[in-house]
């Protein structure tokens, strides 16, 4: 069934698991993600970022707004990243039922105002708002305590923010970050300051940017002739411990990329007569389920649903 972001994490964090919200560009990436979910009894939230917007609009929409509303677990339609009051908007009218406002690298008061007028036009139609403080960003251990301050969400303001903006859930900067380059080796994430800002807010918290780049599938990728750095992504164990403190929703992008664009790549490569769709991107359906499938496993949200 399709229902809103407060919904899903509202009983997530009160369970101390974390629920799984993914990107999707298209059909198939939809049913890996609602399917797979279905499967393994858990709730899960589909996001589509501005960019996804601009490239399936309504009807990519209506796809996922379609599967939700048919699906036998709870699921969420989030507007990821969204950069504007009218862009939350747009979103809500066309179906979301979260909506995300990310003024975060703004001033702390500018941020403020962004996200409280979001929050109430939302609230008044009914619709979870996500927010975001601090700066998402890969911390590196030997980085200065004060630079890594300068990024990371402080515990205090935090309480601040969400007490002047109403935020549903908050997005935190706690070292995770985007993309498949998230460190030199396993990024440091600041578990401490996790604990911290859970003791001090009840809302559900957010990490962003928590892919966990499987070396297996990097390496799969490289050898069906893709072309990727020295990739690492975020530990199991990292969003495991997390989620024991207050993180109730995890960003999932690049894996969902990787995997797709892995799978598609093998099949071109090893069977270069083929030019059915369906055995093109079948395969990839099939390898970001078992990517979701991993990281629902990890977050805890199994049978919850
Ligand atoms: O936090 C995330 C996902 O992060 P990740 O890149 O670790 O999958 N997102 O918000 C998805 C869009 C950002 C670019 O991927
Ligand atoms: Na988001
Ligand atoms: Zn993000």
């Amino acid at each position: 069934m399709l229902v809103t972001g407060n919904d899903i994490l509202i009983p997530a964090r009160a369970g101390k698991y974390a629920v799984g919200s993914f990107n999707t560009n298209n059909m198939e990436i939809t049913q890996a993600i609602i399917h797979t979910a279905e499967r393994l009894r858990s709730p899960v939230m589909v996001q589509m970022s501005e960019g996804a917007i601009k490239y399936g609009g309504q009807d990519l929409a209506d796809i996922v707004i379609d599967l939700a509303q048919r699906a036998s677990v709870p699921v969420a339609l989030h507007l990821d990243h969204g950069s504007s009051y009218e862009s939350a908007l747009r979103a809500i009218k066309m179906g979301f039922t979260s909506v995300m406002i990310d003024a975060s690298h703004h001033p702390f008061e500018e941020n403020v105002h962004e996200t409280r007028r979001v929050v109430e036009a939302a609230h008044a139609m009914g619709i979870s708002v996500e927010a975001e403080l601090g700066r998402l960003g890969g911390i590196e251990e030997h980085v200065v305590v004060d630079e890594k301050d300068a990024f990371l969400t402080d515990p205090e303001e935090a309480v601040q923010f969400v007490e002047q903006t109403g935020t549903d859930y908050l997005a935190i900067a706690i070292g995770t970050s985007h993309g498949a380059y998230k460190g030199k080796g396993r990024p440091f994430i600041d578990h401490a300051r996790i604990k911290r800002i859970s003791e001090l807010l009840p809302i559900p918290l957010v990490a962003h940017g928590s892919s966990g780049v499987p070396a297996e599938i990097v390496q799969r990728f490289r050898d069906a002739g893709g072309e990727i750095g020295d990739a690492a992504g975020i530990a199991d164990e990292d969003l495991q411990q997390a989620a024991q403190f207050g993180i109730a929703k995890v960003n999932v992008d690049t894996d969902l990329r990787l995997a797709m664009t892995t799978a598609v790549r093998e099949v071109l490569q090893k069977t270069p007569k083929e030019f059915d769709p369906r055995k093109i991107f079948g395969p990839a359906r099939d390898l970001m389920s078992q990517v979701i499938e991993h990281k629902l496993r990890v977050l805890g949200s199994v049978g919850k649903a």
